[in-house]
């Protein structure tokens, strides 16, 4: 999607975090960051890139007056948004002595830190990794001026998955949530240009109740997107109802096994790699219906996992695991309205035991990470800081 297209759509330009300073940080002069790069703070920023290698000819930040942001020269999704590295840490400051209580903390570069006996709350005793993104430039989050902002930042994110799977490989797999995200789809309605024909769409997690009730995620991507454009009904792949819990994740489990990998590839795993994972986020940390210290979120042998017992009605659903959720190629975490500030906030920013905040275990493994905020969703977050190691990791 082009700026032009963008305006079409009336998203608007960047907006500042809070508390970014007084002066504008002027994205339309980028100064290259590198080594040997300068900053009006001296040269935290050319450090950075120096130990990371992870700024390089991709990225330019800007630095102001203490407010540092980085431009990816990416997806035209980030166009005309705020974007920050998630809690940037330079391996040089990575924090000595971790809390035991943290668990495995298995680094990018395989190192592990300190392992702990505690199995962590709920986990069954099997650790998850944990690290810093520090290594990987395949995090980001793009702040957005509104709700409707996010809904077309979101459907060009998508129409460009989409052009590139289908030059791939003739196909594209689209894998939507419930809840409030729903809110963002339907700019994806009319846009000119998507090969509707080659869509396959999934749905991440489901309620087990009838495809007629109004709990059902099915229902609501149906009534807001589904029903309304041109995607074969044979190619959208619902989770089967009237089925018992566990019968229904194993049957959907079967319906993406007999996908042939030209539609849904494989990774060396073995793994299904779908094109774009379309996550919400819950006040509680929750994404999919992988609910905070449960059980579910330590299974590394399944691909769909049944829930029983839902701290959220209703109690019954049906979820991707973790391993597949991450096994994707582009993950999209959606998060609008005041009412998310808070659970935003601490995702991002507080470092939590593993498994209390289930969006801080959505790593993609070899794909990549975008966060779609709104500014109400994002009041609380101190993104102008996120490159300062005073303020980051909290956990030190
Ligand atoms: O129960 C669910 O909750 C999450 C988050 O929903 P939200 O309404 O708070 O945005 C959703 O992503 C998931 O698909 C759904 O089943």
């Amino acid at each position: 999607m082009t700026a032009s297209a963008f305006a079409r759509f009336g998203v608007s330009c960047a907006a500042q975090p809070r508390g970014a300073g007084r002066q504008t940080p002027g994205l339309a002069k980028p100064r290259q960051v590198g080594r040997g790069a300068t900053s009006n703070n001296g040269t935290a920023l050319a450090d950075l890139a120096q130990e990371n290698g992870a700024v390089n000819g991709a990225v330019n930040g800007v630095q102001n007056e203490g407010v540092a942001q980085i431009a990816v020269n990416g997806s035209s999704a980030e166009k005309g948004a705020t974007i920050s590295r998630i809690n940037y840490i330079p391996r040089s400051r990575w924090p000595k002595g971790i809390p035991p209580v943290m668990g495995a903390h298995l680094m990018p570069s395989g190192e592990v830190a300190p392992v702990s006996t505690s199995k962590g709350a709920g986990l069954g005793g099997i650790p998850h990794k944990f690290f810093y993104p520090d290594e990987k430039d395949n995090y980001s989050v793009l702040q957005f001026g509104s709700p409707a902002a996010v809904g077309s930042g979101l459907a060009s994110y998508v129409q460009e998955a989409s052009a590139a799977a289908i030059k791939e490989r003739g196909a594209f797999t689209l894998v939507l949530s419930g809840g409030s995200l729903f809110k963002a789809l339907s700019p994806l309605i009319g846009l000119p240009g998507l090969d509707l024909s080659k869509w396959h769409v999934f749905f991440v997690d489901e309620r087990n109740v009838p495809h007629s009730s109004p709990d059902s995620n099915f229902k609501g991507a149906n009534e807001v997107l589904l029903s309304k454009v041109a995607i074969p009904r044979e190619q959208i792949y619902a989770i089967k109802e009237h089925l018992p819990v566990k019968e229904a994740a194993t049957e959907y489990a079967g319906q993406l096994l007999r996908l042939e990998e030209t539609v849904l590839p494989r990774n060396a795993e073995g793994l299904p790699v779908f094109d774009v994972i379309l996550l919400g986020l819950g006040p509680d940390g929750h994404v999919a219906s992988l609910f905070p210290n449960r059980s579910q979120l330590a299974a590394t042998d399944a691909w769909v996992l049944p829930v029983e017992n839902s701290p959220k009605p209703p109690p019954e659903r049906i979820t991707f695991s973790l391993p597949l959720i991450n096994s994707a190629k582009q993950i999209g975490l959606v998060a609008m309205g005041e009412g998310k500030a808070e659970i935003v906030q601490r995702v991002l920013e507080v470092q939590s035991l593993p498994g209390a905040l289930p969006a801080q275990l959505v790593r993609p493994t070899a794909g990549s990470l975008t966060w779609f905020l709104d500014v109400a969703s994002a009041q609380n977050l101190s993104m102008h800081k996120w490159e300062s190691s005073k303020d980051f990791p909290r956990s030190t």
